[in-house]
C-alpha cells in the first residue's frame, strides 16, 4: 500500500489481487519458526558455535580414534605445550589453558579453566602465577579474527585474503642465522667460509631460548600449530610452532602440511620446535650477536628460536634447514625447488634462487603442481616437503599468472602489500612496503595440485638462472657434468635498486641454489644429485628467464609466454629431438627452433646489437663463474672421480 505524504494510508485506486494466506485461515505470520531456545543473549550467542574438531582437514584419511577420553586428550596436549614453554632454569612449564583470555574463543573451547597443569609449588616468579592462553591449530577463520583484532596492519582485502606486516624486516636475515656447534655438528656440518652456518655455542642458545620463552609465557596468550613436514609418510616430521601473533600461525598453517583431526589427536610429540618471538629483539651484549635479530638452529635440542624479526619466511626456511640435515641423514636429497608433473607422470624439478621463477613455472595449468619451492628426492620419487606455496606477488597479473592469482582469496595471508583504503583492493604494482610481497597459500587452492603431493622420478632437472647480464642463452640442454657444474654454482644475476635509474647487475652463486638453507657442504648434495639422475635417466636443462638483447638497462626480461613454451617444449619431450649447436665460452647446447618461441633470441648474440658489448660481458660473467668455483676445485663429488674431473671441466672456457 503507498502512503501519502502525511504518512496516512491511501486505497490504491486498483488493488493488487488478494494474498493467499495459510488455507486455516489463521493468522498470517511472517515467520513460522519455532521460537529460539535460549533465555538469554549470551546462550542465544552460545547456540550459534558448534564443536568441531579444531583443524582443517586436507582428505579423509581413514584412521581410528584413540581410546582415552577427550578430557584426558586435552589435558595430555595441554602438558605437553606446557612442557615446550616450559623455563629450563626455574625447571617447570607454565600454567597453560587453552582459548582465548578475551572469554569468546574459551567459551567455544573443549577445556575448561581448571585444566591448567603442572602448578609451580613454589611462586619464584609473578610469570609463574599467570596463565598463559594457548590458542592451539586455529582455524582460519579464527585467526583472521585474532589478527584483525589484536593485530596491527592486518586488514581483510576485497577479495578475502588478509593483509599483514611483517614489521621492520620483510626479508630474510641470512647473516642473524646461527647454529649451535657441539661435538657431533662440528664433524658433521659445513662450517667456514662460503658455509651459511655461522657458529654459536650451547649456553648462548640456552640464553635465546629462555629469553623467547620468557617473552612468549609473559603474553597472554601463545599460538600454537602442531603440524607434519613432507608429504613422503614414511619420511613425515612433525613440528611445533609456538608465536605470538595470528598472521604466523596463519602462515604456517597453510605452509605445513595440516594434520587431519585424527592425525592431531595422536600427535604426541613434535620432532622439532620453533619458538618464534620475533617482535622482541636478542640482547646484543649476549656473545655471538651482532645485531638485534638473531634466528638459532639446535639440532641436538631439535629446536629453533627466533628473535627480532617477524617475517614469517624466517619460519619456513628454519624448517628447510633441519630437512637439509635430517633427509641426507636418511640417504634422501633436499632440494630448493618447484616440481610438477604431466599427465603422463613425467615430474620436472626447476632449481632457483629466488625470484628466477620456481614457483610462477612450476604453476603451470597443464599439469599437476607437487609443490613450488622445497622438495625430497628418495628411492621412492619426489616429494613435498610443504603443504602450501610462497609466491612472490610484485605486479601480479591475472593474464599471466591466472593459477596464483585465483589462489589469492581467503585463508591466504598477503605480506607487505598496498591496498585501496577503502575498496581494500590491492594494488600489486605498489612497492611502498617492499618489492618482496608474497602470498602464502594452501597447496590446494591451486586447482590441478597434485594431492597427496608425491610423484616418481624426475625426469627433466631445470636449472632457472635471472640472468640479468642477458647473455645466458634461454634455454640451454646440459650434460651430467655440466648440470652439476651449474647446480654447485648457483647462479643468478639479480639488480640491485630499481629505484635511482640503471643499476649494474650483481652476480650472485649460491651453492645447490640455496646455500642459505643448506648444512652438508654442498658436493654432498651434488653428488647425491648425480647418483639419482644418472640412475633416473633424468636430463638437465639451464634455463634464463633473465635478460635477453643487452643486460638490464638496455634489453629487456625474456617474456614470460616465452619462457613457458620453452619448459613446454622441455616437458613434452620435443626439446630432447632439436637440432643443438654449441655456444662459445660456456660451451652450451643450444636449440636452433622451438615452437611458439622466435628463433632468433635462442642466441643470446643475435639479439644484442652491440656485438662488442656482447662478448665483454659475455668473458665478464665467465670470469665470475670461474672464480666462484676456485672454492670447489679441491673437493671430489662423489665417489666418481672420472666425474669430479669432467664437472670441474664443464665450467666456461676461455
Ligand atoms: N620469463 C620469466 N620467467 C619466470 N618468471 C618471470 C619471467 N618474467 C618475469 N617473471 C617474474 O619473476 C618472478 C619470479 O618469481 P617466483 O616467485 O617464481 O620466484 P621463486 O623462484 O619461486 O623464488 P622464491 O624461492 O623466493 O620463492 C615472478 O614475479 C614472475 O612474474
Ligand atoms: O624464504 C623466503 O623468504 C622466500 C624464498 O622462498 C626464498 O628466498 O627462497
Ligand atoms: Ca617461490
Ligand atoms: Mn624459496
Amino acid at each position: 500500500m503507498a502512503a501519502n505524504g502525511n504518512g496516512v494510508s491511501t486505497t490504491p485506486k486498483s488493488p493488487l489481487a488478494r494474498i493467499q494466506t495459510q488455507k486455516n485461515g489463521g493468522i498470517c505470520h511472517d515467520d513460522s519458526g519455532k521460537p529460539v531456545k535460549a533465555q538469554t543473549i549470551d546462550e542465544l550467542h552460545s547456540l550459534q558455535k558448534k564443536r568441531s574438531a579444531p583443524t582443517t582437514p586436507l582428505d579423509g584419511v581413514q584412521g581410528t580414534f584413540a581410546t582415552i577420553s577427550e578430557d584426558e586428550r586435552q589435558r595430555q596436549q595441554l602438558q605437553s605445550i606446557s612442557a615446550s614453554l616450559a623455563s629450563l632454569t626455574r625447571g617447570t612449564g607454565p600454567k597453560v589453558v587453552r582459548g582465548d583470555p578475551a572469554g569468546k574463543v574459551q567459551s567455544v573451547s573443549h577445556v575448561a579453566h581448571h585444566h591448567h597443569i603442572e602448578a609451580p609449588t613454589i611462586s619464584v616468579s609473578d610469570s609463574s602465577l599467570k596463565f598463559t592462553h594457548v590458542l592451539y591449530n586455529l582455524s582460519p577463520a579464527e585467526l583472521y579474527e585474532q589478527a584483525i583484532k589484536y593485530e596491527k596492519g592486518s586488514f581483510i582485502t576485497s577479495i578475502g585474503a588478509l593483509a599483514t606486516l611483517s614489521g621492520a624486516k620483510t626479508g630474510r636475515s641470512p647473516r642473524d642465522k646461527r647454529v649451535v656447534i657441539d661435538d657431533t655438528t662440528q664433524d658433521e656440518l659445513w662450517w667456514g667460509k662460503g658455509s651459511p652456518n655461522i657458529e654459536m655455542d650451547e649456553h648462548t642458545f640456552m640464553v635465546n631460548r629462555e629469553r623467547a620463552v620468557d617473552y612468549l609465557n609473559s603474553l597472554d596468550k601463545v599460538f600454537v600449530n602442531d603440524q607434519f613436514l613432507n608429504w613422503d609418510p614414511q619420511n613425515r616430521i612433525k613440528v611445533r610452532i609456538v608465536s605470538a601473533r595470528a598472521y604466523h600461525s596463519l602462515f604456517m598453517h597453510n605452509m605445513c602440511i595440516r594434520p587431519t583431526p585424527e592425525e592431531l589427536e595422536n600427535f604426541g610429540t613434535p620432532d622439532f620446535t620453533i619458538y618464534n618471538a620475533g617482535q622482541f629483539p636478542c640482547n646484543r651484549y649476549t656473545h655471538y650477536m651482532t645485531s638485534s635479530t638473531s634466528i638459532d638452529l639446535n639440532l641436538a635440542r631439535r629446536e629453533m628460536v627466533i628473535l627480532g624479526t617477524q617475517y614469517a619466511g624466517e619460519m619456513k626456511k628454519g624448517l628447510f634447514s633441519v630437512m637439509h640435515y635430517l633427509m641426507p641423514m636418511r640417504q634422501i636429497l633436499s632440494l630448493h625447488s618447484g616440481c610438477n608433473m604431466g599427465k603422463d607422470g613425467d615430474v620436472a624439478l626447476f632449481f632457483g634462487l629466488s625470484g628466477t621463477g620456481k614457483t610462477t613455472l612450476s604453476t603451470d595449468h597443464n599439469r599437476y603442481l607437487i609443490g613450488d619451492d622445497e622438495h625430497c628426492w628418495s628411492d621412492n620419487g619426489v616429494s613435498n616437503i610443504e603443504g602450501g606455496c610462497y609466491a612472490k606477488c610484485i605486479d601480479l597479473s591475472r593474464e599471466k599468472e591466472p593459477d596464483i592469482w585465483n589462489a589469492i582469496k581467503f585463508g591466504t595471508v598477503l605480506e607487505n602489500v598496498v591496498f585501496d583504503e577503502h575498496t581494500r583492493e590491492v594494488v600489486y604494482g605498489d612497492k611502498s612496503v617492499t618489492e618482496n610481497t608474497r602470498a602464502a597459500y594452501p597447496i590446494e587452492y591451486i586447482p590441478n595440485a597434485k594431492i597427496p603431493c608425491v610423484g616418481p622420478h624426475p625426469k627433466n632437472v631445470i636449472l632457472l638462472a635471472c640472468d640479468a647480464f642477458g647473455v645466458l642463452p634461454p634455454v640451454s640442454k646440459l650434460s651430467l657434468a655440466q648440470t652439476m657444474y651449474h647446480f654447485i654454482s648457483g647462479y643468478t644475476a639479480l639488480v640491485a635498486g630499481t629505484e635511482d635509474g640503471i643499476k649494474e647487475p650483481t652476480a650472485t652463486f649460491s651453492a645447490c641454489f640455496g646455500a642459505a638453507f643448506i648444512m652438508l657442504h654442498p658436493t654432498k648434495y651434488a653428488a647425491m644429485l648425480a647418483e639419482k639422475m644418472l640412475k633416473h635417466g633424468a636430463t638437465g636443462w639451464l634455463v634464463n628467464t633473465g635478460w635477453s638483447g643487452g643486460s638490464y638497462g638496455s634489453g629487456n626480461r625474456i617474456k614470460l609466454p616465452y619462457t613457458r613454451k620453452i619448459i613446454d617444449a622441455i616437458h613434452s619431450g620435443s626439446l630432447l629431438n632439436a637440432t643443438y649447436h654449441k655456444t662459445e665460452v660456456f660451451g652450451l647446447d643450444i636449440p636452433t627452433e622451438i615452437e611458439g618461441v622466435p628463433s632468433e633470441i635462442l642466441h643470446p648474440e643475435n639479439t644484442w646489437a652491440d656485438k662488442k658489448a656482447y662478448k665483454e660481458t659475455l668473458l665478464k660473467l665467465a670470469g665470475l663463474f670461474k672464480k666462484n668455483f676456485e672454492t670447489f676445485t679441491n673437493y671430489k663429488i662423489g665417489k666418481d672421480n672420472k666425474l669430479t674431473e669432467e664437472i670441474l671441466a664443464a665450467g666456461p672456457n676461455f
